[in-house]
């Protein structure tokens, strides 16, 4: 059974289509980044994945029944981009309020250990900062052991070194074969955190797979010259060239060929190229080119 199934899943605002036809299907078990820009979908597929909004088209089905059921049940965990805490409750007495919400939760030690709070466990609420504040929202999101945690954009406005230690709890979590679903802007996080990338841009999955695999089907290089305001036309026409952009002068060219891109850059063109290089596509390189407007 798959903890996540949605079927031609569609959401609009007014006139604004924030999800257009999605399908995806995630195994039980598997961490999944949900990756893609600003505006692309992400939270509106999440709260639809949560039953907090319904879909205008399609089916979400969530650990095989209807979202609602679900959480009903006590099986899903959700830290979403706020929420409020109750600051006048310490940190343990709230995670313990809302442990003893569930059926089944994890043990008050447990969660205060796997989301690193044993130390802040006697500080009030509102007196946390930032990054802390959200180790207490994962606290709060894992306390009934869900089988499926879902994690919006969770390192948002963290440091660097608070967000590694974040990575390791949540990874920690995951280890016990549950299934977790995050959304997220950062390249980085979404190929060292998940075993899947499903990266979404206005409403619709537009590549699904391991990074690797992303990284890969994009075609494997970039080669990159400067121009010098030479006039410049049918780079896109070169052996090997999927894409071309001029910008400020620099052409980028994508290329699953760069050695035949580059010969026929130096014999079939006339062009005085400078500062050539070659360079293998990363994720980001990835993302952009599918995540560019038409
Ligand atoms: N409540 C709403 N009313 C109207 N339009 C909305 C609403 N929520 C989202 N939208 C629009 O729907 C589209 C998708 O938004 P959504 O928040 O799902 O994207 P996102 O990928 O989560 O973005 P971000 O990374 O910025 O959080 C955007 O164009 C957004 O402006």
């Amino acid at each position: 059974m798959d903890a996540i199934a949605l079927t031609d899943v569609s959401k609009s605002y007014g006139n604004v289509l924030a999800v257009d036809g999605l399908n995806l299907a995630v195994e039980a078990g598997r961490t999944v980044a949900l990756l893609g820009p600003n505006g692309a979908g992400k939270s509106t597929s999440i709260n639809m994945m949560l039953g907090l909004i319904r879909p205008g088209g399609g089916r979400v089905e969530i650990l095989g029944g209807s979202p609602e059921a679900a959480v009903a049940r006590g099986e899903v965990g959700a830290m979403l981009q706020s929420g409020e805490l109750i600051g006048e409750l310490t940190v343990r007495e709230l995670v313990d309020f809302v442990r003893r919400l569930y059926p089944e939760p994890l043990g008050l030690d447990e969660i205060l250990r796997v989301a690193d709070l044993t130390e802040l466990a006697r500080r009030r609420a509102d007196k946390l900062s930032g990054g802390q504040a959200q180790r207490v929202r994962f606290a709060l999101a894992i306390a009934g052991a869900p089988k499926l945690l879902v994690l919006d954009e969770p390192t948002a406005a963290m440091d660097v070194e608070s967000r590694l230690r974040f990575w390791k709890s949540i990874r920690e979590y995951a280890a016990e074969g549950r299934t977790v679903l995050f959304a997220t802007h950062y390249l980085e996080e979404a190929d060292e955190n998940s075993d899947r990338v499903i990266v979404i841009t206005r409403g619709r999955v537009v590549a699904d797979g391991t990074a690797a695999q992303i990284k890969a089907g994009i075609g494997d290089h970039v080669v990159r010259f400067t121009l010098g305001g030479q006039p410049v036309a049918g780079l896109d026409g070169l052996p090997g060239v999927s894409a071309a952009e001029i910008s400020q002068d620099v052409a980028t060219l994508r290329t699953a060929d760069p050695d035949a891109t580059v010969a026929a850059l130096y014999r079939g063109t006339s062009l005085e190229i400078r500062d050539l290089r070659i360079i293998g596509a990363d994720l980001e390189d990835a993302f952009l080119a599918l995540t560019r407007e038409p």
